[in-house]
């Protein structure tokens, strides 16, 4: 008898799972709108054109070799991946504060931070927003440290609970660690506003609380790297600590070359110092030392001027597509008169709509109209093209009918 004889069968994964499902429809209309992945106007992956010039590049250069990078990664991509979040002219990086370790990107970014603390800082609580992405409690608990909740969304108003949330904060033990989506807040596309931030770093600050910011969207969300900034900025302005999790997965369209970094910024360079020495041997006895390729095609981009500009310019066009599915979901519901409000569809940002649908209406869609979304009623904006938003559109009417 086998020693895993008594393995149960684990269960998909709520996001992952939902691929496998629209996998198996051999339906001609099915849409799949789960995975946070985007999609062409004809329903296709996109390889960004600077993605392909840069592997053209890597690929031409006969000087390259395969050998082991640093356990802590590529150093020019780590100075150029904690420069884009931090922004050009950063004080903290001018002053060598920030350690940044290349990491298995935003997830293993996550992971990695959580050990980190887990290890080396003197509070394991750390507070997630209600709700987040499925993957993040799982990662903190599996990283050593125990997951409290603050309130964020509001179903009421499908906005941001910003009372809830300050209350919470303000309840937290001193220290506590609170994980931040900078921008384009998955499931539900609600960020604070900018005065908003202004009030939540106030708050953070003022307790002692240790900001996690977790950043998978930077120029997904607007469109622009800078104003997707705009709450990591403000808080490493104050001359704070925080922790920044990056991910190139979703800008660069990087997906599967598993791409990101952790960035500590901390008060002093010697203290930096130090914390880049302690990442890697958090680093070394989990997988040793990341990936050559992903990380050499981002640093090509991010260090050529002509690569870096049309770089933003095709994230535009990806954010622009995104912003125009809104309006054109929006305004097909409107058409059909399908009860409810449905403005939060234009007001939220970011690659998902939090729909406000039910589990069963959910189930509704997929077993009527092979349409494939999380069981939490976020739908992939991505997924969508102007061909598909009828068929979603007449979908959505019949399940709120
Ligand atoms: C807030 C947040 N943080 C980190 C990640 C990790 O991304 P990666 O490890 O690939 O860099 C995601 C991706 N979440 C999804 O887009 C999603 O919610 O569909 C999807 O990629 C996923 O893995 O679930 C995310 O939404």
């Amino acid at each position: 008898v086998s020693a895993f004889q008594h393995l149960e069968q684990a269960p998909e994964d709520p996001i992952l799972g939902v691929t496998v499902a629209y996998n198996k429809d051999p339906s001609p209309v099915k849409l799949n709108l789960g995975v946070g992945a985007y999609r062409t106007e004809e329903g296709k992956p996109l390889v960004l054109d600077v993605v392909r010039q840069a592997e053209e590049l890597l690929i031409q250069d006969r000087s390259r070799y395969k050998e082991y990078i640093p356990i802590a990664g590529l150093v020019e991509f780590n100075k150029l991946s904690a420069k884009l979040i931090l922004g050009d002219g950063s004080p903290a990086i001018g002053e060598k504060r920030v350690a940044t370790a290349q990491c298995l990107t935003g997830t293993g970014s996550l992971r990695v931070g959580a050990e980190f603390l887990s290890k080396h800082y003197s509070q394991h609580i750390i507070y997630i927003p209600v709700p987040t992405w499925g993957n993040h409690p799982k990662i903190f608990n599996l990283g050593g440290l125990s997951v409290k909740t603050y309130r964020y969304y509001d179903p009421r108003t499908s906005g941001l609970d910003y009372e809830g949330m300050l209350e919470d904060l303000h309840a937290a033990p001193p220290g506590a660690i609170v994980l931040l989506h900078a921008c384009a807040h998955n499931p539900t596309g609600v960020d604070p506003t900018q005065d908003q931030w202004e009030g939540i770093r106030q708050l953070i600050r003022l307790k002692g609380l240790l900001p996690f910011f977790d950043s998978a969207y930077q120029g997904f969300a607007s469109g622009s790297l800078d104003a997707d900034a705009y709450s990591v900025r403000l808080f490493v302005g104050d001359g704070g600590e925080c922790l920044i999790a990056q991910s190139f997965a979703k800008n660069m369209g990087l997906y599967g070359e598993r791409v990101g970094a952790l960035s500590i910024v901390c008060r002093s360079a010697t203290v930096a110092t130090r914390v880049e020495s302690q990442l890697k041997l958090v680093i070394r006895p989990m997988y040793s030392s990341p990936p050559i390729h992903g990380a050499s095609i981002v640093a090509t981009i991010l260090s050529d001027r002509n690569l870096y500009y049309n770089w933003t310019v095709e994230l535009k066009n990806m954010a622009d597509r995104i912003i125009s599915m809104r309006h054109q979901l929006y305004d097909a519901l409107k058409a059909r008169g399908t009860p409810g409000d449905w403005s939060h569809i234009i007001k939220q940002i970011g690659m998902f709509t939090f729909t406000g649908l039910n589990k069963d209406q959910v189930s509704f869609m997929t077993a009527e109209y092979h349409i494939y979304l999380t069981s939490d009623g976020r739908i992939s904006m991505a997924g969508l093209s102007s061909k598909t938003v009828p068929h979603l559109a007449d979908a959505i009417h019949a399940a709120v009918l």
